[in-house]
Order: C-alpha cells, then sequence, then structure tokens
C-alpha cells in the first residue's frame, strides 16, 4: 500500500506543482531580451505562443530583423525523474530515435494535420482555408506592388520642377496614394486571414486535446501512476500548442514564403535579366543551406538548456512542494544549493545557445547583404550605363529587402517547426498507448443476484517478480459483512483495485454472482461497486460538488440527506460558507476525518449494491468513528448488500459475518469473531494485543473509549 500511496502522492504532488513549475520558469529562469526597443514580428502567431517566440529587433540603418532572444521551451514531456537503470534506458532509446524515424514520423502528423486543415465534412472550415489562402495570395501580390509605386514615384521625382511645373499631385500624386493604399491594403488582408483562420486552428486544438483527454481517462491506474501527472497536462499544452503553430506556418509561412520568393524573382528576371534572378536565388540557396545546418547544430544547445531548465523547475516545485519537511529539517540551504547547482547548468547552456544565435544571425547577416550589396552595384551600373533609372536602383533595393522578412522568418519557422513537431509527436503518442483493461467485445452488463464475490486461484502481482496474491481463493457470501484484515502490505486493497478492474489478475479469475468480472462491462461493475478509499480523492472545488460527485443527478435535499447519514452534514453548517466551503486541493483545507465523511456521502449518494470501506474510517475519533459505524450499518441493513470493511483496527469489524484473516497473499484463517478468539490463531492474537493497549490507553485515561467497550460488545 505504501508504494501505492507513494506513488498517488507524487502524481498528486505533480498536479498540485503545476502553478509554481510556470511560476518559476517564467520569473527566474527565462531570460529577457535586451533592452533596446523591440518589434514583434510574430503577427501570426497565437496569442499563447507570443511569449514564446523570439523577439527580433528592426535595426534602423539596414532594415533587417536579427533574432536576439529565444526563449527556451522546457523539454516536450516533463518526463518521470529516471527512478532506475530501466527508466533511463528508455529515456536514452528515446532520444536515439534514427533521424529517418524522426522524418516518418513528422510527415505522418503533418499528413494526420493536413485532415485538419481540409476536413471531409466541414465546409465551413474549407471555406475559411480556401478565404484565408486567397487573402494571403492578395496581400503577398499588393506586397510587391508596392516596390513598383515607390520605383515610380523616384523617378517622376526625378525632374526638374522649375522647368516643367505642376505639383507633387500633379506628378505623383496618384501614384504616392496608390502606394499607401497598397501598403494598407496588404496589412489588411493579413490581418482579416489571421482572423478568418484563427477559428480553423482552435477547432483542431479541440479535437485533439479532448480526444487526448478522453484517451488519459481510459487508461489503467498502473499508466497514470508511473506518470508525473504535471508532465501529462504539460505534454497537452505543448502538443495542442503545436498544433496551432504547425497550421499556421503550413499555410502562413512555408506556402508564402515560396510564393514571394518565387514572385520576386519573376519580377527581377523579366524586368532586369538573368544576372539579378541568378543572385536571387544563389542567395536563397546559401540561405536556407545556412540556416537549416546551423538551426541543427544549436538544437544540442537548446535542448541541453531545456533539460536544465526542467531540472530547475522540478528541483524547486519539489522543494516548494515539501515545504514543511524543509521546514522541519532545516534544509533551506540545502535545497538553495540543489536550485542554483540547475540554475548555473541552465546559466552555461543559454550562453551557448546565445552565442550560436549570434553566429547564426551574423552568417543570415553575411550572406543577405553580400546579395544586396551585388545586386546595388548591377544596378547602379545599369544606371551609369543609361540602362536603368534611380527608381529601378530603388525598386531593386525595396524587392530584395521585401525578401528579407520571409527568409528571417525560414530560421525560426524551421526550428519552431522542428519543435512543434516533436511537442505534438508526444501529444500523438499519448492517443497510442494501448487501453491494458478494456471491455471484452460486445460486453454483457454485469446481472447482480445477491451479490457473491469469489476469488478463485488468483494470482496477482503489481510486478512479476513479485506477486503479491498467491493462488488466493476466497468467498464474499451475497448479502453480507465480511471484514479483511492482516498485516500492513499483505494485499488487502490490492483486492478492491482487482475487483475495480483497476488491474487484472494474472491467474483464476474474480466473479461476482457467477460471472467473470472481464466478461462483463466494466461501466456496469463499476457502477455496482462503491468504495470509501484510504486517501479520498476530493476536487478542489466545494463541498457540495464533493459530495454531488456521487451522483451528479442527486437534487441538493439528496446531497444534505446523504451529508446527515454521514455525520458531516451538523459540521458542514457551521462553516462560514456550508456547502460551498472549498476543499482546496487534494482536500487539503478540511480535516482528515471530514474528508472521509465526505467520501462516505457521496458513497451514500452513489447507493451501490456492493460497498467496500478501506480504512475508511481511520482518522476519526472513536466516538465519531462508532455513531458514523452505526449508521453505516443501518444503511447495509436497509437494502441486502455485500459489503467489505479492510481494517487494521478489529474493534471496528469484530462483528462482521465473515472475518478473512489475510497472510502473505492467502487466506491464514476465516470465521467469526467468536469463531477466530477461540481457534487461538493469529486474529486471536492480534485482537490480544490492540486490546491490551486500548485497556492501557483507557487506564491512562488518554483513549477516547470506555471501559465497557473492552471487550468489543458494548460497541
Ligand atoms: N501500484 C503498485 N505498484 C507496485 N507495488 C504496489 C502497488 N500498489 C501496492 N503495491 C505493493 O503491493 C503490496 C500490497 O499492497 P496493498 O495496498 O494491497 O496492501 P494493504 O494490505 O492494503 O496494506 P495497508 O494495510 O498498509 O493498507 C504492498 O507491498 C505495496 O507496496
Amino acid at each position: 500500500m505504501l508504494a501505492f500511496q507513494v506513488a498517488r502522492s507524487a502524481c498528486s504532488a505533480a498536479r498540485t506543482g503545476k502553478a509554481p513549475v510556470r511560476l518559476l520558469l517564467s520569473a527566474s529562469l527565462r531570460t529577457n531580451a535586451p533592452g533596446r526597443p523591440s518589434i514583434r514580428v510574430f503577427a501570426s502567431t497565437p496569442r499563447h505562443r507570443k511569449d514564446e517566440a523570439r523577439i527580433r529587433t528592426v535595426q534602423p540603418e539596414t532594415g533587417t530583423k536579427t533574432e536576439t532572444e529565444e526563449s527556451v521551451k522546457p523539454e516536450i514531456v516533463q518526463k518521470e525523474k529516471p527512478a532506475g537503470p530501466v527508466k533511463q534506458d528508455a529515456l536514452l532509446a528515446e532520444q536515439t530515435v534514427s533521424n529517418k524515424e524522426q522524418r516518418k514520423a513528422d510527415w505522418a502528423i503533418i499528413k494526420d494535420m493536413v485532415k485538419y486543415l481540409w476536413p471531409k465534412d466541414d465546409l465551413g472550415t474549407k471555406f475559411r482555408v480556401g478565404l484565408s489562402v486567397g487573402l494571403l495570395i492578395g496581400a503577398k501580390i499588393l506586397n510587391v506592388q508596392v516596390p513598383f509605386y515607390f520605383k515610380s514615384i523616384v523617378d517622376s521625382m526625378n525632374v526638374d520642377f522649375a522647368v516643367v511645373g505642376g505639383t507633387v499631385m500633379t506628378v505623383a500624386g496618384a501614384t504616392i496614394f496608390a502606394y499607401g493604399a497598397t501598403r494598407i491594403g496588404a496589412a489588411l488582408f493579413q490581418e482579416f486571414r489571421n482572423a478568418i483562420f484563427a477559428s480553423v486552428a482552435q477547432k483542431a486544438i479541440r479535437r485533439v486535446a479532448g480526444n487526448v483527454f478522453e484517451h488519459l481517462l481510459k487508461l489503467d491506474l498502473n499508466f497514470h501512476l508511473s506518470r508525473q501527472t504535471g508532465g501529462l497536462t504539460r505534454a497537452i499544452d505543448r502538443g495542442t500548442k503545436g498544433i496551432s503553430f504547425l497550421l499556421t506556418s503550413m499555410v502562413f509561412h512555408v506556402i508564402p514564403t515560396a510564393l514571394e520568393i518565387s514572385l520576386v524573382c519573376g519580377i527581377l528576371t523579366y524586368q532586369y535579366g538573368a544576372k539579378f534572378a541568378l543572385i536571387t536565388a544563389a542567395t536563397m540557396v546559401a540561405y536556407t543551406a545556412f540556416t537549416i545546418t546551423t538551426t541543427s547544430w544549436r538544437t544540442k544547445f537548446r535542448k541541453q538548456a531545456n533539460a536544465a531548465d526542467n531540472k530547475g523547475a522540478t528541483v524547486a516545485v519539489d522543494s516548494l512542494i515539501n515545504y514543511e519537511a524543509v521546514k522541519y529539517f532545516n534544509n533551506e540551504k540545502y535545497e538553495v544549493g540543489r536550485y542554483d547547482a540547475a540554475l548555473q547548468s541552465y546559466e552555461k547552456a543559454s550562453i551557448k545557445v546565445q552565442t550560436s544565435l549570434a553566429y547564426l544571425n551574423s552568417g543570415q547577416n553575411l550572406i543577405f547583404s553580400s546579395a544586396l550589396t551585388a545586386m546595388m552595384y548591377l544596378a547602379a551600373d545599369g544606371v551609369a550605363k543609361g540602362t536603368l533609372t534611380v527608381g529601378d536602383l530603388v525598386m531593386v533595393n525595396q524587392l530584395v529587402f521585401q525578401l528579407s522578412m520571409p527568409l528571417n522568418f525560414l530560421g525560426s519557422v524551421y526550428r519552431e517547426l522542428r519543435q512543434s513537431l516533436l511537442d505534438m509527436e508526444t501529444l500523438f503518442n499519448l492517443q497510442k498507448v494501448n487501453l491494458a483493461i478494456k471491455d471484452p467485445p460486445n460486453p454483457k452488463p454485469l446481472q447482480l443476484k445477491g451479490g457473491e464475490i469469489k476469488f478463485e486461484n488468483v494470482t496477482f502481482g503489481y510486478r512479476p517478480d513479485r506477486p503479491i496474491l498467491k493462488n488466493l481463493t476466497l468467498t464474499i457470501p451475497a448479502g453480507k459483512k465480511v471484514a479483511i484484515v492482516g498485516p500492513s502490505g499483505c494485499g488487502k486493497s490490492t483486492i478492491l483495485r482487482l475487483l475495480f478492474r483497476f488491474y487484472d489478475v494474472q491467474e483464476g479469475r474474480i466473479l461476482i454472482d457467477g460471472q467473470d468480472i472481464r466478461d462483463v462491462s466494466m461501466e456496469s461493475l463499476r457502477r455496482a461497486i462503491g468504495v470509501v478509499p484510504q486517501d479520498t480523492p476530493l476536487f478542489n472545488d466545494t463541498i457540495e460538488h464533493n459530495i454531488h460527485y456521487g451522483d451528479m443527478s442527486a437534487s441538493p435535499e439528496k446531497v444534505r440527506a446523504a451529508a446527515k447519514r454521514a455525520r458531516i452534514h451538523d459540521i458542514i453548517e457551521t462553516l462560514p460558507d456550508g456547502y460551498n466551503t472549498m476543499v482546496g486541493e487534494r482536500g487539503m483545507m478540511i480535516s482528515g476525518g471530514e474528508k472521509q465523511r465526505l467520501a462516505v456521502s457521496r458513497l451514500i449518494l452513489k447507493d451501490p449494491p456492493l460497498l467496500f470501506f478501506d480504512e475508511a474510517t481511520s482518522a476519526l475519533d472513536t466516538y465519531t468513528e462508532q455513531t458514523l459505524l452505526a449508521n453505516i450499518s443501518s444503511i447495509l441493513k436497509e437494502k441486502s448488500r455485500t459489503s467489505v470493511f479492510v481494517a487494521h483496527r478489529l474493534r471496528t469489524i469484530y462483528d462482521s459475518d465473515l472475518i478473512i484473516v489475510l497472510r502473505e497473499g492467502n487466506v491464514a484463517e476465516q470465521g467469526t469473531h467468536d469463531k477466530l478468539i477461540d481457534r487461538g490463531g493469529v486474529y486471536s492474537e492480534l485482537w490480544s494485543a490492540q486490546e491490551t493497549l486500548f485497556v492501557d490507553d483507557a487506564a491512562k485515561g488518554s483513549g477516547s473509549g470506555d471501559k465497557k467497550e473492552k471487550d468489543g460488545k458494548g460497541a
């Protein structure tokens, strides 16, 4: 049970830790752009991604944009801390996936995404995509008109106004207005395009995220216990951001860059001949090749920074979650040291990221500026020879500059695209995780006749090398109150988990009223079983909601009636917010005893025929425990129900119809209390030991029970 609880609290801790992770990431791990004025140019980047998009500064002298900062995104999924060699191997294996396989996976995702861009039965989406592409083409065509007007304005200005006469209005007024209108038109087209496309990306995100979430809820307990919940939600979060980026960049970056480059090359060839086109084409090839190779080389620095970033977040979150433990043992310095070590690795990796970025930017600038110089020389030469006008010189300059924007995007889009594909792969892989526990084909619902539960030669272990139940055979008779007792870790809670089909048995079978639980639908099986677990899982919501969870269709009156029966109503009424009191994350804002009673209320509301109480009253004082147990007994008597009580304190179960004593994964003995006492076996020894303690406590006055209860009969 301990391992189960540890794993469970790890999950919950990860959940609790989600907010701090983000807080710390943004507050202390991210470096900011240098303090000079910067313009964000990821105009089409969705809002949530903007924070992560690099900031580029427009250099006033040249107009070219230079990457100045990259947000270092944490690793694709916050991976579970490697718990041993097996997991580390798995992680290594994950990292060494061959490039070929990676490309295959990338293409599979892109193909999948095309389905969202052009869904079969969704005319609306098709229309939006079509319209966005139309607007995009319109914007690009308008954009390439701008240099033409500019050339025309420069040429028409290149006259002696004193000789020719006229004003700016008569000479170039129309062209200047056309120039302005074209620029405005291009900008408007781009904004409309973004607005229209937004719903396509958001719809895709909703569908994928919904499917993944549904799948996650279907996965078995083992999957959830071995993953960090924080990591899972992060995978969904990052994967869905990836979807938006991939769709947006597929439509707005890849296609338009290609379109713009072709248009500019075409115009240069048509207007000024092959030399210009050749230089443009050579620049494109050199720029692209340099960007792609340098980006691939830089990726490892980013990965290192991401890993350090994750480590820092994990350390910080772990320390904050275990705040009390840190304080109990005065280990603040140790924790700060651990955190600083992670920050130091991050610092080193970030410096590499920045320096390699400077190299990338310089190389890109060198290639681009060399091409620009060559073109300007050719154009100036043309002007000198009289084959070109000054306007032509300006137009060449403008056209080439127009290329700088898509080219600059190329580097960032390429890298972001790779990252998005990785994020999405993790997300899509989650959907592929097989369900270990599933319904049989055409399952029948469980037919309850009385509620007899039988374990027949059941062998089960969470790990194959450590069996917990060994050829266990037991019968829980229909309509009876049965107790399962035994030393800690002997498999009492495991019996419940198997019955609920959180896991399937490795050998043997479990029958309810003669039906193998693997042959009936899980929905009907789980509907028939009610559980008050050892550690009550509560939602961070109101008390009302948490009780209501037992039956979402129940009326508020029923909720209150259930609370009364679980002896929690009066306490709730005394709280300032009554039933609207928030219970806090994992119910941390209410006491352990209150949590258990909420769990009992929930069970009463669910009203199932088979009831399981796994140490359900362990956090209560003796008086409240006895009263609650009396209430539970009266509920059991109302209808014929089979109930199973797992308990350590034998005084809470001594009156059961049958007591099963487990030891080392098997039944050591069974019978009624009196029979087992007479037998003088394990139960009798346990009973005597507990009674001695109880009497001692009572004598010292520290126990809350009275002497009358000593033999158990007065309870
Ligand atoms: N998910 C798990 N993975 C691996 N081992 C587990 C898992 N859950 C429980 N165990 C182990 O299985 C054994 C039986 O656990 P179980 O919870 O059934 O014990 P229990 O009899 O209910 O104990 P307790 O009385 O302390 O609650 C324990 O040794 C426990 O550490």
